[in-house]
């Protein structure tokens, strides 16, 4: 049987299949099965009924390929057509066909860079995939995001290789909500206090390496060790060494590579499920599972002489409720690992890049922590952190101008529901949104000199400087005092945390951590950049893997001598 014979058949039952895909999303590997290979074999029965076995063979290899070819043009055709729900909204051609270009530039890491691009020529709503929003009106960021808002998106399927997701991931709101009672638990103030002899103790630790690395070292590294290290213990009540030992075993890699593969996977969820079922092609991302599962394994067998995470994940404070299953907190462990140590530590050499290339933001910082800090006060005394407007200011600075994760958490229009409207603006069922700090953070509309690191702006925002004593920031020229009288200042843009019930719990955990390892740096240390050392290389270097990946920061280190 010809193609030309089998094509009438198989054409209609394209069409129909087009429309099933396109109504009821599904990454179930056997639906997908069925629905491309039992078509063209009913056509292939059909037309070669009564005839020997190697002619449904022939007439099967004909109709699944007019079966598929006309399937993928039905899909492109309605993707490109004014048909599609998306079809008003402004974006490049080749997003519109499909997501398959767009996961393979993610490799690069300049995610964040092609949608800032994509905005400056589009607008503020882009359609940056088939079914895919970008939008940077902060209008949008409660009724998307807040109480009563959209449920996750499906990238984590993808990241996870499974329609299981870790909390992070999960679509559905209640049980979402019901996951996430224990890391509330786990995170709150009450829960805070007794992490916190945990990472005086970390910083510590991190001091006298430092003190040890004879006057120079990548800071950016040791955080990364610090970072990692504490998570450990807080999580799982100890259980690395790296600070002490280095990184023997390349945990740091594993995450690194690990979110690579992940970030692809994210943009095509379905791609996950399959390449799962290879494990040779998704080592890395297997690899990096593997380490939060056993970490979070290793934990539940030892238990725990402390209050850790892991106390509240499995229920233990509540003697009525008994531990969730394994899978689930062995799940949560990944989730611990990568949403606890990497972006808190990168936030914290961000801050590092913004001061050592900002000396006279550096002196203030440095003139606030020996205030409050004098010879005697330890550096690990966190009464002092609320006054300390300063310190507060430079974080969220470089949380603005670097949000750890810089496209911000997906979300998406359940397809069995209503759309949703906001404004005059439509999202059809089964839209996938995005709202990306980077590009919100960084627009004119939200935030008077978007580029500048400036952490004034947030004194003069909150009463702490009057507009008339702030000096505008050294990048910004021709700045004058008008310009800081009217400043713009809209913190309903500002989301490094995301908002809303399912926005990082781990936001006061980090502050904490933070400020706590600032200080005990700069109070024990003065940094300078490496000579020869070019700053400008450290943003073109940051990568989006999800969450920002980091270069080196090269710094020079000396004791200073007021400390005791
Ligand atoms: C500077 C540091 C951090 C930043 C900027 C950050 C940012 C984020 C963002 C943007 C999300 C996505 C929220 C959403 O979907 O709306 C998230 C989720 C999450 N973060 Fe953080 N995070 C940080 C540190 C931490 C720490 C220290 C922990 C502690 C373990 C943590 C635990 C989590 C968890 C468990 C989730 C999933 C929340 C959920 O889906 O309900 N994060 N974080």
């Amino acid at each position: 049987m010809s193609l030309r014979e089998v094509s009438p058949l198989t054409l209609p039952l394209a069409l129909i299949a087009h429309q099933v895909f396109r109504r009821h999303e599904t990454y179930r590997v056997a639906v997908h099965l069925s629905l491309l290979l039992a078509p063209p074999a009913l056509v292939a029965a059909y037309v070669a009924r009564s005839q020997p076995y190697s002619a449904f063979l022939t007439a099967f290899v004909n109709a699944l390929l007019s079966y598929l070819a006309a399937l993928v043009t039905s899909v492109v055709v309605y993707r490109l057509s004014s048909f599609h729900p998306l079809a008003s909204y402004p974006g490049p051609v080749w997003r519109r066909v499909s997501m398959i270009g767009p996961a393979a530039a993610t490799v690069s890491g300049n995610r964040h860079r092609t949608f800032a691009d994509m905005h400056k020529q589009y607008g503020d709503i882009v359609r940056t995939g088939p079914n895919e929003l970008s939008i940077v009106d902060p209008t949008f960021v409660e009724p998307l995001l807040g109480t009563g808002g959209l449920p996750k998106g499906p990238n984590h399927i993808g990241g996870n290789m499974s329609e299981e997701t870790n909390l992070v991931g999960i679509v559905d709101i209640p049980y979402h909500l019901q996951r996430r009672r224990p890391w509330n638990r786990g995170l709150k103030q009450s829960a805070l206090k007794e992490y916190e002899p945990l990472l005086a103790e970390r910083a510590q630790l991190l001091v006298q390496r430092l003190g040890d690395q004879s006057g120079s070292a990548d800071l950016g590294l040791w955080l990364k060790y610090f970072g990692y290290d504490f998570m450990c213990d807080m999580a799982f009540g100890g259980g690395s060494e790296l600070l002490r030992n280095g990184d023997k075993n390349n945990v740091w890699a594993i995450i690194e590579e690990g979110m690579v593969v992940c970030t692809v996977l994210h943009t095509l969820p379905w791609l996950g499920i399959y390449l799962g079922k290879i494990p040779s092609v998704v080592k890395p991302m297997l690899l990096l599972q593997e380490n939060g599962r056993q970490m979070a394994k290793k934990r539940l067998e030892r238990g725990s002489k402390t209050r850790d995470l892991y106390h509240y994940l499995c229920n233990e404070d509540l003697s009525d409720r008994s531990p969730p299953a394994i899978a689930e907190l062995a799940d949560d462990g990944i989730l611990t690992v990568v949403a606890g140590s990497d972006t808190a530590s990168m936030t914290m050499t961000n801050v590092f890049y913004c001061l050592l290339t900002h000396p006279e933001a550096y002196a203030k910082l440095q003139a606030e922590i020996d205030k409050f800090y004098p010879a005697g006060e330890p550096a690990s005394e966190t009464k002092h952190h609320r006054d300390m407007h300063y310190l507060h200011a430079v974080i969220n600075e470089a949380l603005r101008l670097y949000p750890p994760v810089p496209l911000g958490s997906q979300r998406r229009v359940p397809h069995s529901g209503a759309p949703v409207v906001v404004g005059s603006t439509v999202l059809p069922p089964g839209t996938v949104v995005y709202l990306p700090p980077w590009i919100l953070h960084r627009d004119p509309r939200n935030f008077s000199f978007p580029d500048a690191f400036w952490p004034e702006r947030w004194l003069i925002t909150s009463g702490q400087l009057r507009h008339e004593d702030a000096q505008p920031p050294s990048s910004a020229k021709d700045a004058t005092k008008m310009d800081i009288s009217g400043l713009v200042h809209n913190e309903a843009a500002f989301t490094p945390f995301s908002i809303g019930p399912m926005n990082c719990p781990g936001k006061g955990l980090a502050m904490l951590e933070m400020r706590t390892v600032i200080v005990s740096l700069m109070k024990n240390f003065s940094f300078k950049l490496r000579d020869g050392w070019d700053p400008a290389k450290f943003e073109e270097e940051l990568k989006d893997y999800f969450l920002v990946a980091r270069p080196e920061l090269p710094v020079t280190i000396e004791r200073r001598r007021i400390v005791t």
